[in-house]
């Protein structure tokens, strides 16, 4: 199979995947909800006198449609990825039995972008919104150099790492685009996020790097809205639709709109070049979307303007 075989570290290097002994893991707390498992922090305490680090350890929900392989397929992603804006792998921990296998990765302790701007909203300025975007923009550059598309970009799944650094965690979601096409085309459409996919993973289940760009846009209105509740895309969306319509058609709606060249109105007091990087990457067409790497510049450019 084409699923980047020649990517796979090579077989005989001993792979440098540390295993975490269950019964050194003390579980502390739950952190939250991702796709298909719960992440729990724990602290890994060999030593037994609370010295041990604290990591963040996803298990795979079993009740979820996913199946042990999508749980095996995350950890072999995950564990290839090396880049400052993607959460860090550490290892394994084979739970008694082998029954189930955990993820362990490290702990980000200021938690997820949305609860963060909730509580530190007041002072976080445009320039620290556009730091942010830059870096998850890195992220998924180094996502796309890898030929992965997330699928699942949004600010639910970003993490906060420190009040100056931002990661893009959660790829429970994530594919491999096959080395000849230019898109991934999943076969059902499973809990979609519609309001965060493009018009063409919406109606025909195509997803690309520029399917990611789209997606991208709505987490810069995401940043520029503070993430707030009320003003986010579902909602918006859906104050636009009708709350009368159910799911399924909802979608259909949602297109429509969107080829009606209806998009999420800008965040209150966006600056105007902001809002021309989410209109650019919200193009009906994918290929008139800017790459990650021109949406770097765009941003690096933003940021000249925000300048005291
Ligand atoms: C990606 C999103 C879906 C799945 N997911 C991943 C995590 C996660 N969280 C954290 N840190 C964290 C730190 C504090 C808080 C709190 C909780 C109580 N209220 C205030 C904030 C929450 C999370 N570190 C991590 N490393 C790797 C994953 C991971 C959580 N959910």
């Amino acid at each position: 199979k084409s699923d980047g075989f020649w990517r796979r570290p090579n077989m005989f290097k001993k792979q440098q995947q540390d295993v975490f002994e269950e019964r050194y893991l003390r579980f502390i707390s739950i952190l939250g909800k991702g796709n298909f498992g719960s992440v729990e922090l724990c602290r890994y305490d060999p030593w037994g006198d609370n010295t041990g680090d604290l990591v963040a350890v996803k298990e795979l929900q079993s009740n979820k449609q996913a199946t042990v392989a999508d749980f095996q397929r995350e950890i072999q992603t995950i564990s290839s990825l090396h880049c400052d804006y993607i959460v860090k792998y550490k290892g394994i921990c084979y739970s008694t039995g082998r029954l189930s296998t955990k993820l362990v990765m490290e702990y980000l302790p200021y938690g997820s972008l949305i609860g963060y701007m909730e509580k530190h909203r007041q002072n976080v300025c445009t320039r620290r919104l556009l730091l942010f975007a830059s870096q998850i923009c890195k992220g998924m550059e180094y996502l796309q150099s890898m030929r992965y598309v997330h699928r699942d970009l949004a600010a639910r799944n970003i993490l906060v790492a420190s009040d100056t650094l931002v990661k893009i965690a959660d790829f429970g979601l994530m594919k491999i685009i096959p080395v000849d096409k230019e898109y991934y085309r999943v076969t059902q459409p499973g809990e979609s996020p519609v309001f965060w996919y493009a018009p063409e993973s919406i109606s025909e289940l195509k997803f690309s790097h520029k399917s990611d760009v789209w997606s991208f846009g709505i987490v810069l209105h995401e940043l520029f809205s503070y993430c707030d509740i009320s003003r986010n895309p579902k909602r918006l969306c859906i104050q636009k639709i009708g709350s009368y319509v159910q799911s399924p058609s909802m979608a259909i709606h949602l297109v429509n709109l969107l080829k009606d060249n209806w998009r999420l109105p800008a965040p209150s007091q966006c600056p105007p070049k902001v809002h021309s990087i989410m209109m650019q990457c919200w193009e009906f067409n994918s290929e008139d979307r800017p790459s990650f790497s021109s949406l770097q510049d765009l941003i690096e450019n933003s940021l000249l303007d925000e300048r005291e």
